[in-house]
């Protein structure tokens, strides 16, 4: 649906991306990860024919991002990380505008989103906050019932209850067959959302990862706190991996080993266990900050 081959766009400052290939499938939502400067933005920017890269070829939907950019604009979900729209509009006027663009006339499904983001599109854009922006720019992404969605931190300046309803849709259209890829910075939503994560930086692409398998492999820490010395003695002896001891309570990391862990611990006095789970955000964490 989406194919990214040998991708370069350099600045003048020499930042930008390079020689980046990746493939986002048929009804599959791919998350795109990244610190900031990364060069998200740059590589959506080129999917949707913004600019001309220096190298390489890039396909949506079987058409060229370069030489079918404005077919592209018209038929994919394109969210912009900065939204600039016509100041003087109200949501309203923006959202019909862009219908009229499309050629759509049927609008049941931009009530339908405005009623479902609880927008009041009647006023002025400029006098709306970042957050009622942000739910222009998903209405009009959205509308439109495309087959592919490119969205660009799509819940920045969300509440926690409108990024709940934004990660909510995007399954309902992935059930729907519908293929997404969206950037983000926010672990949790593409943990609830992607199949495949990319992760890119310094302009590389240094990871793409199956969500589904690192999910299967996340290891949980069980703390587990026990009434007697002997307890922890028996525990530390089980053979089960241990990452921590302080007096009574111990802390136990499991992944596979179940049936030994539950067998070791049915022979304890056990008085609580907290479960910690290790979350995707730990995982990609390694790609972020400096030098690692
Ligand atoms: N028009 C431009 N001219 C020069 N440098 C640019 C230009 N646009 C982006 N850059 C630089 O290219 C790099 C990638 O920027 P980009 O906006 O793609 O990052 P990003 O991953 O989207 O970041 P963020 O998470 O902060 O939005 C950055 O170092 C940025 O400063």
């Amino acid at each position: 649906m989406i194919k990214v081959e040998n991708l370069t766009k350099t600045y003048k400052n020499g930042k930008g991306i390079f020689d980046l290939n990746f493939e986002v499938k048929e009804g599959e939502v791919f998350g795109y990860l990244g610190p900031n400067g990364a060069g998200k933005t740059t590589t959506i920017r080129q999917l949707m024919g913004f600019t001309n890269a220096d190298k390489g070829s890039t396909t949506i939907l079987g058409l060229d991002c370069r030489t079918q950019a404005e077919e592209i604009q018209k038929s994919v979900g394109y969210l912009p990380g900065e939204i600039a729209f016509f100041d003087n509009m109200t949501g309203t006027d923006f959202l019909q505008f862009m219908n009229h663009m499309r050629q759509t006339k049927d609008k049941t499904r931009m009530n339908q989103l405005m009623e479902r983001f609880e927008l009041d599109a009647s006023r002025k854009i400029r006098r709306m906050s970042k957050g009622m922006k942000q739910k222009v720019g998903i209405i009009a992404a959205f509308m439109h019932d495309p087959k592919v969605y490119i969205l660009d931190e799509p819940t920045s300046g969300l509440d926690p209850l409108m990024q709940k309803n934004f990660i909510d849709l995007i399954n309902e259209e992935k059930s729907r067959g519908k293929t997404v890829m969206m950037s983000s910075h926010i672990f949790e939503e593409i943990e609830r959302t992607s199949d495949r994560v990319g992760v890119i930086r310094d302009g590389i692409l240094v990871a793409v990862e199956d969500v589904h398998s690192i999910k299967a492999d996340l290891r949980k820490v069980f703390v587990i706190t026990v009434d007697k010395n002997e307890d922890i003695e028996l525990l530390k002896s089980s053979g089960l991996e241990i990452s921590k001891v302080s007096g009574k309570q111990i802390e136990i990391v499991v992944s596979t080993d179940y049936q030994n862990f539950t067998t070791n611990l049915s022979r304890c006095k056990v008085l609580s266990i907290d479960i910690l789970n290790q979350s995707l955000e730990q995982v990609f964490m390694k790609y972020y900050g400096k030098g690692e």
